[in-house]
């Protein structure tokens, strides 16, 4: 990489990302650039990478092509490669109207979790149609020092273990990724989710995200969250034939999860592109160095 490349940065809910925009396909993004820019001190700074590319120039996203026009090829901030990100679409989905690529209304967004359809307001919030969450059999338990909690596994799209604790101090300081049993439920890594309720259908998470650390946010978590706490609360929507709508607060932000008794799962939130410029092709070339 030694041209001029554009970034911009962008955050959902201080879910924050380096967006870099690649229509063709044509830029190289190794793990280590990825973790050089998401790094907050020697690089841009960011929980990720949302990579732009049109889903027909990516292999991954061509089946998708004639549904969404542009794919997001997501990394969490280690350079790793997720499924899905629900905070990231939003942003994708603001950045795709920041630079005129859509305008406001519906549009569609390719990921490695499937095709996802958004709802994109002039300005104001974000609605993403997340999928059906997948909630497998067998318990599971998540431990921070000397506390050990039973924990909820919910797909969606990515994997998620949802425990509800009395207080979210009770999570530290999160500085690792929380042991979790049996290791047979999370092969490839698990997104940690600590609960507490705040009132009815309200509640408050903290989250340790695979790949990127303890963050301000997480889509999929608070939509796993969202599913979790209406099993707990006899509220699932399959079996109520109502929809079930939670309040989630995050630490940067609050965000709104509806299940349907379909199984749809809707999150609203909001979306917000913060700067953009040009990286510098000497940093970049002494990335990995
Ligand atoms: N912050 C994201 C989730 C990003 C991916 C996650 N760290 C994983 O590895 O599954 C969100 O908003 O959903």
């Amino acid at each position: 990489m030694s041209t001029r490349i554009a970034f911009l940065k962008g955050h959902g809910t201080e879910n924050d990302f380096v967006i870099v925009p690649d229509p063709d396909n044509a830029l190289d993004l190794p793990a280590a650039t990825v973790a050089a820019l998401c790094d907050r001190r020697a690089g841009l700074g960011g929980d990720g990478v949302l990579h732009v590319v049109r889903s027909a120039a990516h292999p991954e996203a061509r089946e998708m092509a004639a549904e969404a026009e542009w794919f997001m090829d997501y990394r969490n901030s280690d350079g790793s490669i997720a499924e899905m990100c629900g905070n990231g679409v939003r942003v994708f989905a603001r950045y795709l109207q920041h630079a005129g690529l859509v305008t406001e209304g519906d549009l569609t967004v390719a990921t490695r979790g499937g095709v996802k359809r958004v709802h994109l307001a002039k300005d104001g919030d974000i609605t993403v149609g997340m999928g059906r969450a997948l909630l497998p059999e067998g318990e599971v338990e998540v431990s921070v020092g000397e506390r050990t909690w039973p924990a909820r596994h919910v797909d969606m799209g990515n994997p998620h273990a949802v425990a509800f604790v009395a207080d979210l101090d009770h999570a530290g300081d999160l500085l690792s990724p929380p042991p979790f049993r049996p290791a047979a439920a999370y092969p490839h890594g698990v997104n940690v989710e600590f609960v507490a309720d705040r009132g009815p259908r309200h509640v408050a998470m903290r989250v340790h995200e695979r790949g990127s650390g303890e963050t301000r946010s997480c889509g999929t978590g608070a939509c796993a969250v969202a599913v979790a706490a209406a099993r707990r609360d006899g509220a699932d929507p399959a079996l109520t034939g109502l929809p079930a709508t939670y309040t989630v607060e995050v630490p940067g932000g609050t965000l709104v999860i509806t299940e349907r008794p379909d199984g749809e799962i809707e999150m609203t939130g909001p979306a917000v592109i913060v700067a953009e410029g040009e990286l510098d092709p000497e940093w970049l070339e002494g990335v990995g160095d």
